[in-house]
C-alpha cells in the first residue's frame, strides 16, 4: 500500500492575499461604531469581512463575508446613477454639483453662489439625487430604486425596517437640509416622500460580497459580471466613478485619492466599496469608524492592498 503525501490544496493567490490582510488587521481595535443612528449602535465591533469580485465574475472572500448590514451612504453612488439615467448629465448637474467639500458628510451647507448641494456623496446632495428618482408616488419610486439595486447586486434585497424607522424618527438634520434645498428650488415639493426614499435606500441590507459585486459592476462598465445584466448605461459609469474618486470618503477623500488612488465609497455602518476599473470590485465590512466616519480596518486594508499591488490609478511603472 502506498501512502500519498498530504499536500495543501492550491490556494488561489487572491484568496491568499485576502487571508493575509484579514489576519493582519483583525486585531486592530481602533475606532467606534456609529451611534447617532440608534439602530447602528447595536452592532458587534468585531465583525470583519472582505470580498473581491473580478470582472470575470470570480469571487473570493474571508471572515464575516455573509454578515448583512445596512448599506448607508454607499447607496448614494447608485442613486446618483439612477438620477443620471432618469434625467441625463446636465440636468442632474443643474441640481447637484460635483465639487468636493472639506466638510463632514452631514454638514448643512450649500454652494454659496449656485445654492446647489456640493456633490451627490454628501447627505444634502444625496437627498437631492434621491428626489430626482422618477415615478408616480412613493411606491413606484421605491420599486424603481429597489429594481436598480437588484441589477447591481444580482439578487433581491430588502429594507431593514428598524433602521429605516430609526433614521426616519431621528434624522432631523437631513430633514432640515431637505427643507433648505426646497427653499432654493433644488428639490421639488415631494419633500417627505423623498426623505423617506432616502432613509429607505440607506437601510438596504447587503453583505460585503454584494458590495464587491456592485463595485465589480462599475469596474466592468456597468455590466454585472456575475449575471451579465447591464445595471446602468455604460456612458454614466465615468460620472459615477469620478464623483466617487473626488468625494466618496467624506472629508478624507483628498488624502484617500492621494494614498490609495481608487474610486471608493464608505458608509456609517462600516461598509466600504472600492472599484479597480477594468479589474475588480472590493467590499469590506468592519463597523468601527474613525473620526471622519470611515471604517478603520477598511481604510487600512485598502491602503495596504493598493501599496502591495500598485493599484493607485496614477502609479507609474519604473522604466528600466
Ligand atoms: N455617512 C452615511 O453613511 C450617512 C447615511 C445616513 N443614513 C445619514 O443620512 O446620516
Amino acid at each position: 500500500m502506498t501512502i500519498e503525501p498530504i499536500t495543501a490544496p492550491d490556494v488561489h493567490p487572491i484568496q491568499e492575499v485576502l487571508n493575509q490582510v484579514h489576519e493582519k488587521y483583525r486585531s486592530l481595535n481602533l475606532g467606534t461604531p456609529a451611534t447617532y443612528i440608534p439602530e447602528l449602535a447595536k452592532t458587534d465591533p468585531k465583525l470583519f469581512g472582505i470580498c473581491i469580485v473580478t470582472v470575470d465574475g470570480e469571487q473570493f472572500s474571508v471572515g464575516d463575508a455573509e454578515q448583512l448590514f445596512t448599506i448607508q451612504s454607499i447607496s448614494k453612488v447608485f442613486v446618483h446613477g439612477l438620477a443620471l439615467e432618469d434625467h441625463g448629465r446636465e440636468q442632474v448637474l443643474s441640481k447637484v454639483g460635483v465639487e468636493p467639500t472639506g466638510d463632514a458628510f452631514n454638514a448643512i451647507v450649500l454652494d454659496e453662489q449656485s445654492k446647489r448641494p456640493y456633490n451627490p456623496m454628501v447627505n444634502a446632495g444625496a437627498i437631492a439625487t434621491t428626489s430626482l428618482i422618477k415615478g408616480q408616488g412613493a411606491s413606484e419610486r421605491l420599486n424603481r430604486m429597489l429594481a436598480m439595486f437588484e441589477r447591481y447586486i444580482g439578487h433581491e434585497s430588502y429594507i431593514d425596517m428598524p433602521t429605516f424607522m430609526s433614521e426616519r424618527t431621528t434624522g432631523f438634520r437631513n430633514r432640515a437640509m431637505a427643507y433648505l434645498m426646497r427653499n432654493f428650488g433644488m428639490i421639488d415639493d415631494r419633500i417627505d416622500e423623498s426623505l423617506d426614499l432616502y432613509f429607505q435606500q440607506c437601510s438596504l441590507m447587503v453583505n460585503c460580497c454584494d458590495l464587491a459585486t456592485m463595485a465589480a459592476t462599475l469596474a466592468n462598465q456597468g455590466k454585472n459580471p456575475r449575471t451579465g445584466v447591464q445595471a446602468v448605461p455604460s456612458r454614466y459609469v465615468r460620472d459615477m466613478l469620478s464623483v466617487m474618486y473626488m468625494c466618496g470618503m467624506y472629508n478624507y477623500s483628498g488624502e484617500w485619492a492621494y494614498r490609495v488612488g481608487l474610486p471608493a465609497k464608505s458608509g456609517v455602518s462600516g461598509g466600504l466599496m472600492v472599484v479597480v476599473p477594468g479589474r475588480l470590485g472590493l467590499g469590506i465590512f468592519s463597523p468601527p469608524l474613525d473620526e471622519r466616519g470611515n471604517s478603520v480596518r477598511g481604510v487600512k486594508v485598502c491602503e495596504d492592498l493598493s501599496e502591495q499591488f500598485g493599484l493607485h490609478l496614477f502609479e507609474c511603472e519604473e522604466r528600466s
